[in-house]
Order: structure tokens, then sequence, then C-alpha cells
């Protein structure tokens, strides 16, 4: 669905070099960039800030032209100067088949009701009555849109404009859907009602997602797989437990006893680092379950509560580049 070969992206930009000197430098956002995302998938797409995930997207979109290499989304080469329309008409084409979801910013209508909002999409990418009628009705119900159809979006919170956005997204049964940080800012139940939602248009409509977000809960519930990305090269490419593997990620165990006491010992695959009062933390690889260490704890020690940490997954990438284990992926 998503065919990504040899594709850099490079920004010319003016930079200041004394009090009146301008000179021209090169930034090479994306570079050599190859992966592709079969049918129905759903990638997690992450790297630190300026890796170049939101430049890669918005050359999936059409909106950027990449400045080498191939891309092609549902068969269409957003750029191609070849056929009806030239390039204009691959990206209108192409728009036809995505949807895009930019989580710091709205593509919703600031000042009107959210249904009108959504009215002019229908009209902007001539929706059929029975899809649109259709579609609709199952966001509202899934997203719980009801209540607000008639708020301006100004009036929306972060995460009921989020959902309102989400369900934009999807009104014309796009077949790729892009995310970039649908989760971002949102409160707890708010992200599980998101992250609920999208796992149920994957799995139903089969539509393949590419998310970019910098919470590993997002990945952990939804991605199989994931792909890093950084200083615009593709360095992991795999599961999520390959990756924290790879970044030697600990995971932390933080147990409650019922009273203070030394720190905890003997059990096999964790090490306590830290004791305060009657709470201890210990980590353990994050690929290991967390099952037996919990048995092992509970069996010897008064266990009162407790409660998993996940690692960050900032820090993650971060432990990748410095101890050079990254298992590169293939022309990386
Ligand atoms: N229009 C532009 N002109 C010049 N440089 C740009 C432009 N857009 C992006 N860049 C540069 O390209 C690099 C990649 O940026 P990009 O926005 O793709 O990163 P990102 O991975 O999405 O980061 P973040 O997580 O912070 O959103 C950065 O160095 C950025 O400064």
């Amino acid at each position: 669905m998503i065919e990504v070969a040899g594709v850099e992206k490079v920004f010319s930009v003016r930079r200041k070099a004394g009090r009146l000197r301008r000179v021209r430098e090169e930034v090479r956002a994306v570079s050599g960039l190859d992966f592709t995302v079969a049918r129905g998938e759903m990638v997690g797409y992450i790297g630190p800030n300026g890796a170049g995930k939101s430049t890669t997207i918005k050359m999936l979109t059409g909106i950027l032209v990449p400045s080498a290499g191939r891309l092609r989304v549902a068969g269409i080469d957003p750029f191609a100067r070849s056929g009806t329309g030239g390039a204009a008409g691959g990206r209108l084409r192409l728009a036809r088949r995505i949807g895009v979801v930019f989580g710091q910013r709205t593509t919703l209508w600031w000042d009107l009701p959210l249904k009108d909002s959504y009215e002019l999409v229908r009209r902007m990418y001539r929706v059929p009555d029975a899809t649109y009628r259709a579609n609709l009705e199952r966001c509202v119900e899934l997203l719980d849109l009801a209540p607000l159809l008639d708020v301006p979006v100004r009036q929306l919170s972060l995460g009921q404009r989020m959902r309102g956005d989400i369900a934009a997204a999807l009104l014309h049964d796009p077949e790729v859907l892009y995310l970039d940080e649908p989760t971002i800012g949102l409160d707890v139940v708010s992200k599980a009602k998101v992250r609920s939602f999208l796992r149920e248009v994957n799995a139903e409509r089969g539509t393949t997602v590419l998310l970019t977000t910098h919470d590993l809960t997002d990945i952990e519930q939804l991605c199989h797989r994931v792909m890093v990305i950084d200083h615009g090269r593709l360095v992991y490419d795999g599961d999520l437990t390959g990756l924290l593997a790879a970044g030697e990620g600990e995971r932390m165990l933080v147990v409650d006893l019922d009273r203070e006491l030394p720190p905890i010992d003997g059990v096999p695959g964790a090490r306590t680092v830290k004791v305060a009062g009657p709470r201890q933390w210990l980590a353990f690889p994050a690929e290991a379950s967390a099952a037996p260490l919990v048995a092992a704890v509970a069996e010897r020690y008064p266990l009162v509560d407790l409660s998993i940490r996940e690692p960050d997954i900032e820090d993650v990438i971060a432990r990748l580049y410095a101890g050079g284990t990254a298992t590169p992926v293939a022309g990386a």
C-alpha cells in the first residue's frame, strides 16, 4: 500500500552569517529512505525531534515533493509527470484515497459547528450520500461525538477536537490513514477512546495506518511493527519487543510492601534500583514478562500493591544510538 524507495528530501535554508551576510545551507531532512507497508498494516513511525517523521508524512501525502527517489501510495505516484492531470492529477487522486490527522493542528473549520465541517468534507471529497451517512453514524457512535455535533470547533476541548478530526479524516473511506501525534496532550480517557477506535477501524475496514507518536503506549497497543527514523535515516524496522531489546530498554516494577524493608534481592532477572520507605523499584529487561517477577516478590515479601512503568521511548532511542546496538534495517 505504501512503497518508498531511495527517498531523499533536502531543504535549502538561509542562515545568518555575521551582521548582514546570509549563507545558503542544505538541510538533509530525509536520506535514502526505503520501506514498504502492506495493506491493513498498522505501523508506528517514531524518532526523536527533527528526525524526519513529518517530512516523510508530508511526502507521502503529496504536500512535499521528494528531492530524489520514488514513492507510491495505493498504487499512485503523487508526483508522476505523465498521465491525466500530471503531477497535480496524482496528488488529487491520492487525496481521495488517504486521510490525514495532524495532532497539533486541526483540519476542521474553527467557527463552524462540527457537523458543518463534516458537511464541507462530504462536498469536497464528493462522498456518496449512503457512504457519508454510514461513516458519520459509526464515527459519532464510536467516538462519542453526538453531544458535540452542534458545537463550534473553537469551543471543543483538545480531546473532543481530536476525536472530531479523526472522524473528519475517515468520512471519505480512505485506504490509508496517516496520524501525526494523535494522542498528544490528551487525558487518559480520551487516549483510550482514540486508541480503541483506531484498532476497530484497522480491524474492520483493513485501513492501513502509519502513526507517529512519542507515546510508547500508542505503539504497544496499536502497532505490531515499528520503524525508527533518526537523522533522516531508517535505523530500525521490526516489532516493539525487538526495539526495546536493541535499546536495552528496561521496565520498572514498582512494589509497595506493607512496611519498610531492606532492598529486595534474590528475584531472578530483576535488580532493586531504589527504595523509598515501603516502596521499592525493581528494573527488569523490557522484553521480559513481569508475571514471574511479581510472583517471586509476592512469595517472599508482604506485597500490598504494584505497578509497572514503561521505558520512555526517547530514552530507548537515545540508548539505541549511544550503545551502537541498533539493528540496522536493510539499506540503512
Ligand atoms: N520547510 C522546511 N525548511 C527547512 N528545514 C525543514 C523544513 N521542514 C523540516 N525541516 C528540517 O528537517 C528536519 C526534519 O524535520 P521533521 O519536521 O520532519 O522532523 P520530525 O521527526 O517530524 O520532528 P518532530 O518530532 O519534532 O515533529 C529538521 O532538521 C527540520 O528542521
